[in-house]
C-alpha cells in the first residue's frame, strides 16, 4: 500500500486509527462489551503504526508503536476508572435505598403508635421464617425483654418443636423457670413441655396443640417375642408409644373406680401372654373373680379363695427354691427362661387389698398372706416370677405397714386417684406425681427406672369384644404346666373321696402328690380314697391316677380298628 499509494494510504490509515479510537473511547465511556473496547483499541493501535511507517517511516516506526501500547495502557486506565465508578455508584444506590426504607419503617412506626400502641412491638426485629418462631421471638421478648439470638423451629404430628438458642442474660435453667410467663405470652390453648437441648446453651420447647389425650387411643394387637421386650401399654401427649420394661421388676396398678384400671390390667395380661416364655396366674378373691375370670384360658390358674390364695403363695416359694438350685448350677444371678428351662411367672392380682384382708383373716403372724407376699416380693424378681397387684386401696394397710410403695414396686402406674394419701403411698411424698389430676378413663402415670418424671399417657383401649378375640387367639397358644410340674390348688369336698374325686375332675390326670395337694390329705388317705372309688379311677400307664372315661370301652374298640 505504501509503494502504490503514498499519501492516499497514509490518509485512509489516519482515517481509519482515527474512528478506531474514537469507536474505542465511546464503547469504553458506555460499558460496551469489554472485547469491543479492546479490539478498537488494538485495531486504533495498528492503524496508526501503519500511518506512521506511510507517512514517515525508518525509525519513527518504533515511535508510533510506543505511541499506539501508552494509548492502550491510557484506554485500560480509564476503563478501570470508569467500573470503579459504578461500584461506587451502586453502593450510593443501596445506601440511597436503605436510608428510604428506615424512613419509611420510621414512619409506619409512629403511625402505628399514634393508632394502635398496644401492639407495636418497642425492641429489636422479632420477625422470624415462621409464624411460630415470629410468636415466640415476640413472646420471650415480651415477658423477659430477652432478644432469642436462635430459634429453629420444625412441625410435629400434634404441634411444632423448636430448639432455642438462649440469649446471652438468660441461662437454659432461668429461661425454664420463667417459662410460663413466656407461655403466657404466647396467648394459645396447648401445652408446652421443656426439655434439655443438645448444647448447654439449648433449651427444646415441645409444643403440643390442644389435648391430644382427649380421644381414645384405639388397641393396636401386638406379639412380643420374650418377656424382655418391654410392654406397650399407652400413647403420650406428643403420639409416643410409653412401653414400659416389665421383666425383673413388681408391677403395681393403682387407681380409683371407673377410671380404666381394669382395662390396663387385662391389656397387659394379654400382651404378656402373647409372649411363648411366659405364663401367668391370677389372684382375684372377689366373689365370683368378675376381673379374673374372663382370662382363665390364658391363665395356668386362678386363686380365688383365700385357701387357694395360700396353696399358690406356698407353690411360688416351692418353685423359688426349685429355681434357686437351677441358678446355683448354672452360676447365674437372672432367670432367662431360654437357658433355665421354665417360663418367666407373672402373678396378677386383681384388688390386692382384698386378698390381704381375705388371706390374713385368722392366720397368726407369719401365716398371714401379707407375710407370703412380703417375702413374694422381696424374693422372686431375679428367678423371673413376678407380681402384678391391681389396687383401688394402696395404702400402708393393705401393704404391710409399709408407708411407700416404692421399696417393693419398681414399676407404679396409676389411673386418676382421688385420694391424695393413696398417691402419696404409690409415688412417694415429694415425686410431682399428681393422678388427681388425671381426669379421663386410660389417662395414667407410670413411674418406673425409666420412666422418672411424671408424664400423661393414655393407655390403648382395649374394648370388650377386641378382649374376647384376643383371649380366643391366645387360648390356642397357651400351654398349660405339665402334670407334676402344675400349681395345684385345694378343692373343695366333704369326705376324702369327694376331693379326690373333685381333684380329678378339675385336674384331669393327677400323680399322687397333686392329689395330696389338691385334697389336703396325705398319702395313706389318698390311696385309700381311691380304692374307695374304683373302678371309677385307674392308674394310667404313666403311673398316674384318672377318672376311667365314661366312652372308654368304646375307645378302646376304636382304637384296635
Ligand atoms: N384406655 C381407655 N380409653 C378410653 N376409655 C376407657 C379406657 N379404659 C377404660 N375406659 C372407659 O372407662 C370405663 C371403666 O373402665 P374400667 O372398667 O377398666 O375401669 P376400672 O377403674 O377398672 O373400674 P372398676 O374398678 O370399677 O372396674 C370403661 O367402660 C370405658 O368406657
Amino acid at each position: 500500500a505504501d509503494l502504490q499509494y503514498g499519501t492516499s494510504a497514509a490518509a485512509v490509515e489516519l482515517i481509519a486509527a482515527a474512528g478506531t479510537g474514537s469507536l474505542a473511547w465511546t464503547s469504553f465511556s458506555k460499558g460496551w462489551p469489554a472485547h469491543l473496547s479492546w479490539s478498537s483499541v488494538a485495531a486504533a493501535g495498528v492503524f496508526t503504526q501503519a500511518w506512521a511507517t506511510t507517512a514517515v517511516g525508518g525509525w519513527t516506526t518504533l515511535y508510533a508503536w510506543l505511541v499506539a501500547a501508552g494509548a492502550t495502557a491510557a484506554a485500560r486506565g480509564v476503563y478501570r476508572h470508569t467500573t470503579r465508578h459504578d461500584g461506587l455508584k451502586a453502593e450510593a444506590e443501596t445506601t440511597k435505598n436503605r436510608i428510604l426504607l428506615l424512613r419509611e419503617q420510621t414512619a409506619a412506626h409512629q403511625l402505628a403508635v399514634r393508632t394502635a400502641p398496644d401492639i407495636v412491638p418497642d425492641g429489636p426485629d422479632l420477625s422470624g421464617r415462621t409464624v411460630e418462631e415470629r410468636e415466640l421471638r415476640t413472646a420471650v421478648w415480651e415477658a423477659l425483654k430477652a432478644e432469642l439470638p436462635g430459634c429453629l423451629v420444625e412441625a410435629t404430628d400434634v404441634g411444632w418443636r423448636a430448639v432455642l438458642d438462649c440469649p446471652a442474660t438468660l441461662d437454659r435453667a432461668t429461661l425454664k423457670a420463667r417459662w410460663p410467663k413466656v407461655a403466657g405470652a404466647m396467648r394459645v390453648d396447648g401445652a408446652f413441655h421443656l426439655d434439655d437441648g443438645p448444647l448447654t446453651s439449648q433449651l427444646v420447647v415441645n409444643y403440643v396443640d390442644g389435648d391430644p389425650l382427649d380421644t381414645a387411643v384405639p388397641y393396636e394387637s401386638e406379639r412380643g417375642a420374650t418377656f424382655l421386650d418391654p410392654v406397650v401399654v399407652s400413647r403420650d401427649e406428643f403420639g409416643q408409644p410409653v412401653a414400659i420394661e416389665m421383666a425383673y421388676s413388681h408391677t403395681l396398678i393403682a387407681g380409683s373406680s371407673k377410671f380404666g384400671k381394669s382395662t390396663l390390667v387385662r391389656l397387659i395380661a394379654i400382651r404378656l401372654a402373647g409372649r411363648p416364655d411366659t405364663v401367668l396366674y391370677g389372684v382375684d378373691m372377689k366373689p365370683g373373680s368378675p376381673e379374673l375370670s374372663p382370662m382363665l384360658p390364658i391363665l395356668q390358674d386362678l386363686a380365688s379363695t383365700p385357701e387357694e390364695a395360700h396353696a399358690l403363695m406356698d407353690w411360688m416359694r416351692q418353685e423359688l427354691d426349685e429355681r434357686g438350685a437351677i441358678l446355683a448350677d448354672h452360676g447365674d444371678q437372672e432367670w432367662i427362661p431360654a437357658k433355665h428351662g421354665r417360663p418367666a411367672v407373672y402373678v396378677i392380682v386383681d384388688e390386692h387389698a382384698e386378698l390381704v384382708r381375705q388371706g390374713d383373716k385368722g392366720r397368726k403372724k407369719g401365716e398371714r398372706i401379707s407375710d407370703k407376699v412380703e417375702s413374694f416380693l422381696a424374693l422372686n424378681r431375679a428367678y423371673g416370677i413376678h407380681m402384678i397387684s391391681a389396687t383401688q386401696q394402696p395404702s400402708s394397710g393393705v401393704f404391710g405397714g409399709k408407708t411407700d410403695a416404692r421399696g417393693n414396686y419398681a414399676i407404679r402406674i396409676s389411673t386418676r386417684m382421688n385420694d391424695q394419701g393413696h398417691a402419696q403411698f404409690v409415688f412417694g411424698r415429694s415425686s410431682g406425681y399428681n393422678p388427681g389430676s388425671l381426669t379421663k378413663p386410660g389417662e395414667i402415670l407410670v413411674n418406673t427406672p425409666d420412666h422418672g418424671r411424671p408424664f400423661r399417657s393414655r393407655v390403648q383401649w382395649l374394648r370388650g369384644e377386641d378382649f374376647r378375640r384376643e383371649i380366643a387367639r391366645l387360648a390356642r397358644e397357651t400351654a398349660k404346666a405339665p402334670v407334676g410340674k402344675r400349681l395345684i390348688l385345694p378343692v373343695p369336698g366333704a369326705t376324702n373321696q369327694e376331693k379326690v374325686r373333685a381333684a380329678l375332675v378339675k385336674y384331669g390326670n393327677c400323680t399322687r402328690r397333686e392329689l395330696q395337694a389338691a385334697a389336703g390329705l396325705d398319702e395313706r388317705q389318698v390311696l385309700k380314697a381311691i380304692e374307695g372309688l374304683k373302678p371309677d379311677v385307674e392308674r394310667t400307664d404313666a403311673g398316674t391316677w384318672r377318672l376311667v372315661p365314661a366312652d372308654a370301652w368304646e375307645a378302646q374298640a376304636v382304637s384296635v380298628l
